[in-house]
């Protein structure tokens, strides 16, 4: 008889990206995101972090500073962003696993890689207006969005 207690597709892939975002060195939101096919086959993989060749302990984590050239804010690649650029095939039709509901910019990548499927976690950021603006954008694109429990590796609260 087969093992029964094997994890779900969602929770497989919600936990490759919880385990992409502990790669993050933000010391306040580790995101991770994990893209996958139709065929159920992951095709692309990311969390934040700096640009290549951008130092971790060169550039800024903080969040407030006196000038936003001193915080992480312009600097930092999102998860999506780098799981769409890390895709090694053709993303449309695909789903998209985040550790966070993701932000405006990362929903016009999203939108723009025709990705049909949001399934996240945390939602944290949900009072704010540039989540209304995400959020927007993802329903005139017809693009379905799920949340789920995830357990806590990651939790984005
Ligand atoms: O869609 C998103 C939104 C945010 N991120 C990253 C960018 C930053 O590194 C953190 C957010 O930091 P806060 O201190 O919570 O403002 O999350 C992302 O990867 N994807
Ligand atoms: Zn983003």
């Amino acid at each position: 008889m087969k093992r029964q207690k094997y994890i779900s597709w969602d929770e497989y892939f919600i936990g490759v990206a919880q385990l992409s975002a502990l790669r993050s060195k933000d010391p306040s939101t580790q995101v991770g995101a994990c893209i996958v096919n139709t065929d159920k086959r992951i095709i692309g993989i990311g969390y934040n972090g700096l640009p290549s060749g951008c130092e971790d302990d060169e550039f800024p984590w903080e969040r407030e500073n006196k000038s936003i050239v001193d915080t992480k804010y312009p600097y930092v690649v999102h998860a999506e962003a780098n799981a769409i650029l890390n895709a090694t095939r053709e993303t449309k039709g695909s789903s998209i696993y985040v550790t966070l509901f993701p932000c405006n910019e990362c929903m016009k990548l999203i939108i723009q890689s025709g990705i049909k499927e949001i399934v996240y976690v945390s939602d944290k950021y949900s009072e704010t207006d540039l989540h209304k603006a995400a959020f927007k954008m993802m329903k005139a694109a017809n693009i379905s969005y799920r949340q789920i429990n995830a357990s806590e590796v990651v939790k984005n609260d």
